[in-house]
């Protein structure tokens, strides 16, 4: 859509109004790089119809808040964890606890206190699958580490195939169009441990199955190893922060259009927004939309008046409800009529049909005091459970004995795999860019912080035309060669 290479102003200045919509981590964290890049002299406007946080989000049950969206965080998602040290939160680690498999008549897989033996018993029923798996995202990590030396150095990409090229070759970008189940298949995986062990991964991420593309599979099993994190006091903090931080001015306020206005030379967006006190309109030289643009998620957004005409973006997001449980488990139902000896923090389920949820598991406050210890199952506890659709009572009453509080989420939660081809464009118009397509590779906190940094950097090259910034290739040969 439109000419990337039109410039907004002739004359070299500087912009002086920069947009962004949507408070989340990929707006905030963009808001954050604007700023770094254009200055302290531009003025930010940051819109958010909603909270400040977007799909991080929490829920409280009795004073103590729970995550009920974005909750896990990988050792190595490097933004993210300069924001944390850069805001002067605090990290907080996964407290250990036991994973189990069920396959709705039993538990097929479990973990145990002996990592030597869950070794031997993986090898047993699978071979070596697990190391080839192991290995296969090891590679694929080590690869999109890349991007924050190329983003440390300044180089930015017109879009989510140039960006992925750029850190894994046509393998990367292949990645996002070939199912996880054909690419472990081809690397000797069983199909035994795709259904007992990567499917529940699948399920309890992303709420899909194994038809999900390998990108998305590979960012879903780096978020299922043991090195993850959460902010202390919770995720969405960091947005909050970041805004802060960027000395950006939060408007709440729903942008419901979007129109761009020629005066001769100079192009400008005009957004129209609602807000509680009433409408508003105001022109901007950069806009960032960072919010999905697909009709199902319902930003309420439009554009106007672009030539050729542009509209919201095919495929649709996948719902996912995250329920939040204070009550009992029910662990007959996994098989163990005494509590006592229910030894698991989380259970996953194989895909099966009449299961009516994903994944059930123990969680800790985002706040965690000194000695805290998980409850035990004969102990009323929080538990999350992911389903497709709301539990009914009768579905609540046999996952958990008896229950205090649940309270549900619906999330329009990630982009529904497969419902669209192809990767949506990065930049929509001259100085008009979209976040979200990056969630068609994969959908985590990191995906929107590395979308950020890209479009701060492309919007910094393309208003100051540095052509040899953007979509460079071998920038690992480029880089080791510059002073
Ligand atoms: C249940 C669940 C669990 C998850 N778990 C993890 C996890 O453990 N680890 C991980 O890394 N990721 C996880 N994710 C994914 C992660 O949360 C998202 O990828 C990330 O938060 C997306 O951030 P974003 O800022 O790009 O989008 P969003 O958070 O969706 O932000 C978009 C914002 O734009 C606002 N907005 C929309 N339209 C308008 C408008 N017209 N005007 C003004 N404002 C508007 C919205 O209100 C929203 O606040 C999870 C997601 C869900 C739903
Ligand atoms: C972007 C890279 C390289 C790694 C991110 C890995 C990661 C943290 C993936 C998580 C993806 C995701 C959408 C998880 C949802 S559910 C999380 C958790 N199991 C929960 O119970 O909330």
């Amino acid at each position: 859509v439109g000419n990337p290479e039109t410039p907004a102003h002739e004359d070299g200045a500087p912009p002086s109004r920069i947009a962004v919509v949507g408070a989340g981590i990929g707006g905030s964290a963009t808001a954050n790089f604007l700023r770094q890049h254009f200055g302290p002299e531009v003025q930010v406007d940051v819109f958010e119809k909603g909270e400040v946080g977007g799909r991080l989000a929490t829920v409280t049950v009795n004073h103590n808040e729970y995550e009920s969206g974005g909750s896990i965080i990988h050792s190595l998602n490097l933004h993210m964890q300069e924001f944390v040290k850069q805001l002067g939160l605090k990290y907080r680690r996964n407290v250990a606890g036991k994973t189990a498999v069920f396959n709705s008549e039993e538990v097929i897989l479990e973990e145990t206190d002996w990592y030597l033996l869950d070794l031997f018993r993986l090898w047993w029923r699978y071979g070596i699958s697990f190391i080839r798996l192991q290995m296969w995202v090891e590679e694929i990590m080590e690869k999109f580490m890349r991007i924050y030396k190329y983003q440390a150095h300044g180089y930015a990409f017109s879009s989510v195939e140039e960006l992925l090229d750029s850190l894994g070759g046509s393998g990367f970008i292949n990645m996002t169009r070939r199912p996880l189940s054909d690419s472990l298949l081809e690397l000797g995986v069983s199909q035994r441990f795709i259904d007992e062990v990567i499917a529940p991964v699948m399920r309890v991420n992303y709420g899909q199955n194994v038809s999900i593309p390998a990108f998305v599979g590979a960012v879903s099993l780096a978020g299922a190893q043991n090195n993850l994190w959460a902010v202390e006091g919770g995720n969405k903090q960091v947005c909050s922060g970041l805004l802060k931080m960027a000395n950006a001015n939060l408007l709440k306020a729903q942008v419901t259009s979007i129109s761009p206005l020629h005066s001769g030379e100079l192009l400008q967006y005009q957004l129209n927004f609602t807000a509680a006190s009433g409408v508003g309109s105001e022109l901007y030289d950069i806009v960032v939309l960072a919010t999905p643009l697909q009709a199902s998620v319902g930003s309420g957004l439009q554009f106007q008046d672009f030539a050729p005409p542009f509209d919201e973006l095919p495929g649709s997001y996948h719902g996912t409800v995250a329920t939040i449980v204070h009550g009992y488990l029910n662990t007959s139902f996994f098989g163990f009529p005494d509590p006592r000896l229910f030894p698991f923090a989380s259970v996953l389920t194989t895909e099966t049909p009449s299961l009516f949820f994903n994944s059930v598991a123990s969680v800790c406050p985002v706040n965690i005091s000194a000695g805290f210890r998980r409850k035990q199952p004969q102990e009323a506890g929080i538990y999350k459970v992911f389903s497709p659709q709301s539990l009914d009572k009768s579905q609540l009453k046999t996952l958990f004995r008896s229950y205090y509080s649940a309270q549900v989420t619906e999330w329009q939660a990630y982009p529904h795999y497969g419902s669209s081809q192809g990767l949506p464009p990065v930049e929509l118009h001259p100085n008009l860019y979209y976040l979200n397509g990056i969630e068609w590779a994969g959908s985590a906190m990191e995906m929107s912080s590395v979308a950020a940094k890209n479009i701060a950097l492309l919007a910094y090259h393309r208003w100051n035309k540095q052509t040899d910034m953007v979509d460079q290739k071998d920038l690992m040969h480029r880089i080791k060669t510059e002073l």
